[in-house]
């Protein structure tokens, strides 16, 4: 196992083009193309082990994939059945959406993952797919990977989620499209909405209606997608964390996405203080653009609402909260406890081994902003919770350890992380 040894940062002051490319909107890019009529294109897409993933079980389901380094052109004559089992990895995005595409393919298919994805629910998905005449199963009745999917013919629904999640939308948006008749999901507050820009973008029929998605069997194959990923706003927001909590620092983060699902975290860091301004440079599918940091003292704030926009930068967070003055607090964030690790639990015990005081609740927990110290933290094989506590190293020095997740979604990271202090790996 690996791990590192992180320098208190000096201030710093750089643009960063190299942020990876956005890992949800990859993930979809491969899937959706197989739902094409004619060749997809996309380039910068997310060369890390969870989009990678994605792409080659989109080859094991018989599409032409080609890849000339620059860009990935994808073809496919429809899903077809594979002898292979279909290994998702570290990805919940991987395995939930491909549980909406394959339930209404031609034969039968197998998705596993690895240790960590094998504990996380599936059946925020596979009972709602069941419920239509899915054919899906898996340990403790369809709820742990692996999973075993027959295809079968689906009923069309209205379907209103108990959760915020992109992922069970994604998934339902999916066997809608397959479904025989018009559909309907509805959400508690609004996920992310790549599925619906893509799909939409591609000649789909899905109508927004706040928080309603309606959708329209697909009578014919999309058009191919032509498409350049933005970066990733929940990797860029480590650089934000280490640009606002290091005094006299200044960070570009260029060619992010700026779409309002994804950028709430940025928000909440400006109403801790942080001195944040954003470009909008392009507008395909979403807005792009950059995203400016300058470093200004923080004050703690409340983190309640529209949970689902910030889920996955909340550790990054949490160091900045570290770093404020006064409590903040996160409510409302059950959700966190089944990503990759309970990242309540990791977050709360990695700022205690750091000297924070934190108090842990059922969905959150509460920081008192205070001096972070030197430690040894355990990433239990999370890259948001490596990268988030490696990024409070610029403050105080930090050991982490098991750090080969950062593949999963960031493997670029420490090249631009070495551009602000000295890494040293062990
Ligand atoms: O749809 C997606 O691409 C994602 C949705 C979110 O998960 P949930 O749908 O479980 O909220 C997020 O945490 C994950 O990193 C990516
Ligand atoms: C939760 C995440 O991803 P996934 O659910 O796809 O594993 C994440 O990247 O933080």
């Amino acid at each position: 196992m690996r791990s590192v040894k992180v320098t208190i940062a000096s201030p710093f002051s750089l643009a960063i083009s190299e942020i990876a490319p956005d890992k949800s909107i990859s993930h979809r890019c491969a899937m959706f193309a197989m739902l094409a009529d004619g060749t997809s294109e996309i380039t910068n897409f997310l060369r890390a082990e969870d989009t990678l993933n994605s792409l080659n079980i989109v080859k094991n389901l018989g599409a032409m994939v080609v890849d000339d380094g620059e860009v990935i052109r994808i073809s496919s004559e429809g899903i077809k059945e594979s002898s292979e089992i279909l290994d998702c990895g570290n990805s919940g995005t991987g395995m939930r959406l491909f549980c909406g595409l394959l339930s209404s393919a031609e034969g039968h298919f197998v998705l596993t993952g690895d240790e960590y994805l094998r504990r996380r629910p599936m059946k925020r998905v596979t009972a709602p797919l069941r419920d239509i005449g899915a054919k899906l199963d898996g340990r403790n009745d369809g709820d742990l990977a692996p999973l075993s999917i027959r295809g079968a013919s689906l009923k069309a629904f209205n379907y209103e989620s108990k959760i915020a999640s992109a992922q069970v939308k994604s998934a339902m948006i999916l066997a809608a499209l397959r479904a025989d008749g018009e559909c309907s999901y509805s959400e508690p507050e609004l996920s992310r909405d790549h599925t619906e820009r893509m799909l939409k973008g591609m000649g789909a029929q899905i109508e927004t209606d706040g928080l309603i998605t309606i959708i329209k069997p697909m009578k014919k194959l999309l058009s191919p997608l032509k498409i350049r990923v933005p970066s990733d706003p929940s990797s860029a927001f480590f650089f934000a964390v280490a640009a606002a909590i290091t005094p006299g620092s200044d960070v570009v983060l260029e060619g992010v996405t700026l779409n309002p699902t994804r950028i709430e975290a940025f928000k909440a860091l400006e109403r801790m203080g942080a001195d944040i301004s954003y470009e909008t440079t392009e507008n395909k599918y979403e807005p792009i653009g950059n995203i400016r940091v300058k470093h200004s003292p923080l004050k703690a704030i409340i983190v309640e609402d529209n949970i689902s926009w910030l889920i996955d930068e909340l550790p990054a967070l949490s160091i900045a909260f570290a770093c404020a003055d006064g409590v903040s607090v996160v409510k409302n964030a059950e959700e966190l406890r089944v990503k990759e690790s309970d990242r309540i639990s990791t977050v709360v015990n990695g700022l205690r081994a750091c000297g924070i005081e934190v108090e842990e609740v059922h969905d959150g927990y509460s920081v008192k902003g205070g001096e972070l110290r030197a430690s040894t933290i355990d990433s239990h094989g999370d890259h948001r919770i490596a990268m988030s506590f490696i990024i409070a190293g610029a403050k105080c020095s930090m050991h982490v350890t098991d750090i080969e997740c950062i593949n999963t979604s960031f493997p670029n990271f420490f090249e631009i992380f070495q551009k602000i202090t000295k890494v040293e790996f062990l």
